[in-house]
């Protein structure tokens, strides 16, 4: 493999890792360290022959994860690490180079993603402790976000609000929307025009791109805005902690668990935070699976209209991450309840893109029907290449000087 880069991403109970060779054709060896800090820890992945293998890693924390990860990649020399941090808040536009003043900004978002930034800052120090000499890079969620404009990133409250204390909308899943609206607008003949972009794996967001550039999107402050997630509310009414407050005495940190942990697909359904198993069970009349599909699907399709507000004209829509990728269902019945804006599904394709296959389930024959597209995202392709393009600038930096 030539000149890999090691890519992170470290959630709070799982390690995503991919070593990513320099040319794009090349196999990846990837994997996934689950259930961290519990008994079922496994460590699962691709090895550099191709074989799948699983195996388990009995209560490990995320540097005990890391260093098994790392293990299996003996031999492997890559050339940098490119690590997922969830927010960097309005300072990072871009990737950047993990210095010390770099991770003390990184630490001082933590308030803003709770169940993500703290865990990034554990990846970043396994990595740097096993990997002392290489290069780091930290490739934001929100940089992609940066372009906002204000009527998008300002909540109605007080200025001072904003200014002081930098509460605003920032987005999120960054990578996932830069890499899905660059390849949409290298297959589509409608080219960097406006689309809209629902990414919906666990973490769910949609995001309106013109030209290239992120100009709404659905998650806000922190990523628990905007849509039903797996486990996470997405919006409900503001009001609703002081009357949890006020009225069953709750304190805040249990309003914080239950938005963020015991709510979304989990919380409606009584049942899981899996979609695949919320269909098993809807099949079977689940009322509580059929409830949720149907209020994550609504919300979603409500979320995309209200965000051609942010487009001059729109192209298409696009989906992606695991249920965007592989639920025909969930794409059918979004797209059924966007028909006022004329879109067209294309039953057979829209049923047979499934497992990472990318195409165009749509009939639009004119140029002014928005076209629906399938494109499995790929974050870890997008933080390599950011963290290839920062050192590569890095050096010629250095070279002239
Ligand atoms: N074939 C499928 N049909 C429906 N949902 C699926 C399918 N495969 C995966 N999913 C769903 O995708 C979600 C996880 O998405 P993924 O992008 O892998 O998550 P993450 O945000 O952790 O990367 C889960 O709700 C899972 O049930
Ligand atoms: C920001 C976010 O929601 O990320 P994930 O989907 O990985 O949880
Ligand atoms: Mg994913």
């Amino acid at each position: 493999m030539n000149d890999p880069v090691l890519v992170i991403n470290c959630g709070s109970s799982s390690i995503k890792y991919a070593l990513v060779p320099a040319s794009p054709g090349e196999p990846r060896l990837s994997g996934l360290a689950e259930r961290l800090g519990s008994e079922d820890a496994r460590l699962k992945g691709v090895d550099s022959e191709g074989r799948a293998f699983s195996r388990p890693l009995h209560g490990a924390g995320h540097a005990e994860a890391m260093a098994a990860i790392l293990e299996g990649l003996e031999g492997q020399h890559p050339v940098a690490v490119g690590h997922r941090v969830v927010h960097g808040g309005e300072r990072f536009t871009r990737a950047a180079r993990l210095d010390a003043a770099v991770k003390r900004a990184i630490e001082a978002t933590v308030a803003m993603a709770p169940l993500h930034n703290p865990a990034n800052l554990e990846g970043l120090k396994a990595t740097q402790a096993l990997f002392p000499d290489l290069p780091q890079v930290a490739v934001f969620d929100t940089a992609f976000h940066q372009t906002l404009p204000p009527r998008a990133y300002r909540y109605a409250l007080p200025d001072t609000l904003y200014r002081r204390h930098g509460i605003r909308r920032y987005g999120f899943h960054g990578s996932s929307h830069a890499y899905v609206s660059a390849r949409v607008a290298a297959l589509s003949e409608r080219r960097h025009g406006g689309w809209l972009i629902a990414h919906l794996g666990n973490g769910c967001s949609t995001c309106a791109v013109w030209q290239g550039a992120s100009v709404d999107t659905s998650m806000g402050l922190t990523p628990l805005e905007g849509m039903v997630m797996g486990t996470r509310s997405g919006d409900v009414d503001p009001g609703l902690h002081t009357h949890l407050a006020h009225q069953l005495g709750w304190s805040l940190e249990r309003i914080d668990t239950l938005l963020n942990k015991e709510s979304g697909l989990l919380g409606l359904s009584g049942l899981s935070n899996d979609m695949r198993r919320l269909h098993q069970a809807a099949a079977e009349h689940h009322a509580g699976a059929e409830l949720a599909i149907e209020v994550f699907c609504y919300r979603l399709a409500k979320s995309l209209a209200g965000l051609t507000c942010a487009l001059p004209r729109l192209d298409g829509i696009v989906f992606t991450g695991g249920i965007g990728e592989n639920d025909s269902e969930v794409r059918a019945r979004v797209v059924e309840q966007l028909r006022h804006f004329g879109l067209r599904l294309d039953a057979v394709a829209n049923a047979d893109t499934l497992g990472g296959r990318e195409g165009r389930i749509d009939l639009a024959e004119d140029d002014r029907t928005p076209q629906l597209w399938v494109i499995p995202t790929d974050e870890e392709g997008r933080i390599a290449e950011e963290t290839r393009q920062l050192l590569q600038e890095e050096s010629t930096l250095h070279d002239t000087n």
